[in-house]
């Protein structure tokens, strides 16, 4: 049965910004993220407080968090990697913030420099001090579905990440596809090891769509009872240490499909997609939301 609500995580301003090729604007960062809490969106992740020598893309991640209207209801999370991205990110006024670990050790090599065992180390750090705080911390598990760097990844190995990171005290594990590559029937197999060790209310999903399979591996996760999924405006994304990973699935055609079958989300279709018309025309680029394409009207 598929749950009655879903929440949509949106990433574009952090998942998707990080990719492009351009350093955009920290005012049209600031406008798309003041749109997006228009649209009826409940999570918005705004920014990384990652080093800029990694990701120039999210360096005016301080800038960002000041200069964003945050709305009363509306949650804006960033990522932290370490400590130091913590505190940083706290003092910019981040209530809530989000680790991100891999089931991949070469892919926690690559995106932050260090092995699984001590990455968990550090996040242990980062989990000490938000409770401290009362900031809620939201983890994530990269390459869930296959690594760019190692290939198949086994379900197993998501399962331990997972029941790691969730006893560590993330209120919600994040699991991420990646690179695009899992289908309807690798999603199923590593949910079904997961679900073993994380209850399914404190799952989410994060789809990439590089292979076309996002919409499917989703609508699975969902008979299978999780009910938050991320997604990314315009279908903005990748992740600069995943080469060739495409984007989210985009958050209008996540919310077309969730319409259709009657699912509640809040979210106004319409404001989302003049949102991903905007940021599509402030980077020059053409929307990956076949619902935009389509030019529906609703
Ligand atoms: C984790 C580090 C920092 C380790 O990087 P490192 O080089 O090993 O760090 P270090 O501790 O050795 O420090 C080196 C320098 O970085 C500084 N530093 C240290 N920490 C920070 C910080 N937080 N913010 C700013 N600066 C920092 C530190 O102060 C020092 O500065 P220096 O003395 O040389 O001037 C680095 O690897 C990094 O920033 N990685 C981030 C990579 C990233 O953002 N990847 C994309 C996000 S993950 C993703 O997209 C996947 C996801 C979540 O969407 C889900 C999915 O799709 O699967």
């Amino acid at each position: 049965a598929f749950p009655k609500r879903v929440k949509v995580v949106e990433v574009g301003p952090r998942d998707g910004l990080q990719n492009e090729k351009t350093v955009v604007p920290t005012p049209v960062k600031i406008s798309l993220i003041n749109m997006l809490s228009e649209t009826g969106l409940q999570v918005i992740e705004a920014t990384s407080f990652v080093s800029p020598k990694w990701v120039p893309q999210m360096a005016d991640h301080t800038e960002v968090m000041r200069g964003i209207n945050k709305l009363p209801g509306i949650s804006y999370p960033v990522l932290t990697p370490n400590l130091k991205g913590f505190q940083a990110a706290v003092a910019a006024g981040a209530k809530e913030v989000s680790i991100f670990g891999a089931a991949s050790e070469l892919f926690t090599k690559k995106n932050i420099n260090c092995s699984i065992e001590e990455s968990l180390e550090r996040f242990d750090e980062v989990m000490t001090a938000a409770r401290a705080a009362s900031i809620p911390v939201r983890g994530y598990v990269s390459c869930v579905l296959g690594c760019p760097y190692e290939g198949k990844i086994s379900p197993a190995k998501v399962a331990e990440v997972s029941k790691k990171m969730y006893a560590m005290g993330c209120y919600e594990i994040s699991l991420g596809d990646t690179i695009g590559i899992g289908t309807p029937g690798s999603m199923r197999e590593m949910l079904t090891a997961v679900m073993k060790e994380v209850p399914v209310g404190a799952l989410a999903v994060h789809c990439h769509d590089t292979y076309g399979q996002a919409l499917a591996n989703i609508l699975v996760a969902l008979q299978m009872g999780v009910s938050v999924v991320d997604a990314s405006v315009a279908g903005l994304g990748g992740c600069p240490y995943a080469q060739g990973a495409s984007g989210n699935v985009a958050t209008e055609d996540l919310v077309y499909m969730l319409n259709g079958l009657g699912i509640h989300t809040g979210v106004d279709l319409q404001k989302l997609m003049d949102t991903g018309t905007f940021i599509c025309n402030a980077l020059n680029r053409r929307t990956n939301s076949k619902v935009s394409q389509a030019n529906c009207r609703l």
